[in-house]
């Protein structure tokens, strides 16, 4: 049942998180999830910014995806001048800060079509998005692969494996099968008897996205409360965490989403391994430490009133609070290197402070 070698399975999201659609993109709008899965046409570089900027798309690997086909978008509607090319570059990087992928994403637009003659700009952007797209798919399947073989040995030691995650970082957070979702996927199709304990991920409650998706998958999965992840690590019913990231610097420092750092700190008391599964755009060693990732800041509102589903099957939002309640809402936090067991990356699983060794050409 545990066999690794054998080949996976192609993953197949049950809906495109993000595709072209002529000379514009059709995106799922994540903010209608789980209760509905909408599409949504985006036409313009503006309408790209502003679906980022308000999370209709989310999670790092989708964000540099949906922004490199802002450039194209751009390109199509506007000319394929500098000044088009630089009014995107900077429309689309003003989005959200921490998630570097969205920096990679656009530094590789610019450095495939900055050096072209304008003429054939347009067709060159189109064909570098599809290759990120293409390429996160395949990288995610990679992911999944070395991810398989970690929960595996836990699964051959003790016949089942318990993976605690928190936010999202499943299909619905990449062009491909996920990040931290990738090897739970791997390990089901697999036969391995995997179980995930899925957070809920206050304030924008990811982990309601990630029951979604196991839902839909069949993996068997438990819903809790952000703080009761202390307990149950306590108690001994986790046998690993992996979490996504958004940033990873060069000693290893990992920026995710905002209750990340508690259960790393919780998982070392407990004595259970914490991995963080990303991709190569998720690295940045032009970033010497956690202590340099910008953390976004949101909007208070974000806690002070929330989103479900009314009796009538409308989405609808109910006020926790009045409106001037002091409230501050940082997205991210950032957990040291030292909490941190093995980077679950396409190339292999690394100690965080050695991924230099896995990335040598991204170190120069
Ligand atoms: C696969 S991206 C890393 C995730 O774990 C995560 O932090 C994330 O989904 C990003 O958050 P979001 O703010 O929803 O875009």
């Amino acid at each position: 049942m545990h066999d690794t070698a054998r080949p996976d399975p192609p993953f197949r999201p049950p809906v495109a998180t993000l595709r072209r659609d002529g000379d514009a993109i059709a995106i799922l709008d994540q903010t209608l999830l789980p209760f509905r899965g909408e599409t949504r046409r985006l036409e313009s570089v503006g309408e790209v910014a502003e679906a980022i900027r308000m999370m209709r798309v989310r999670g790092a690997p989708l964000i540099g995806a949906t922004a490199a086909y802002g450039v194209a978008i751009a390109l199509a509607a506007d000319g394929s001048g500098n000044e088009v090319l630089d009014r995107a570059l900077a429309a689309l990087g003003a989005t959200r800060p921490t998630a570097v992928n969205l920096q990679w994403a656009l530094a590789r637009m610019e450095r495939v079509l900055r050096p072209l003659a304008p003429g054939s700009r347009r067709d060159a952007a189109w064909r570098e998005a599809d290759a990120i797209a293409d390429d996160d798919a395949a990288t995610c399947a990679a992911i999944g692969r070395h991810g398989l073989a970690l929960l595996a040995g836990i699964a051959r030691r003790q016949g089942r494996v318990r993976v605690m995650t928190h936010c999202n970082a499943g299909w619905l957070a990449t062009c491909g099968a996920g990040t931290a979702l990738a090897p739970v996927y791997a390990a089901h199709v697999q036969g391995i008897a995997v179980e995930v304990l899925v957070s809920e991920t206050r304030p924008r409650n990811q982990g309601l996205l990630t029951e979604w998706e196991l839902r839909q998958a069949g993996v068997p999965h438990t819903l809790i409360a952000d703080n009761a992840a202390g307990l149950l690590l306590a108690r001994g019913e986790v046998d690993v965490v992996i979490t996504g990231a958004d940033r990873i610097a060069a000693n290893g420092d990992t920026a995710n989403k905002v209750g990340t750092l508690l259960k790393a700190l919780a998982a070392r008391e407990a004595g259970v391994p914490f991995y963080v599964a990303a991709p190569h755009s998720t690295l940045d060693f032009a970033c010497a430490d956690g202590t340099r990732i910008p953390i976004e800041d949101r909007d208070a509102d974000e806690l002070r009133v929330v989103r479900g589903i009314g009796n009538d099957g409308r989405v609808a939002e109910l006020r926790l609070t009045p409106h001037d309640a002091a409230a501050a809402n940082p997205a991210f936090d950032v957990t040291p290197a030292r909490l941190i067991a093995g980077i679950i990356t396409e190339r292999g699983i690394a100690a965080p402070g050695e991924l230099h060794g896995l990335y040598p050409e991204q170190a120069r």
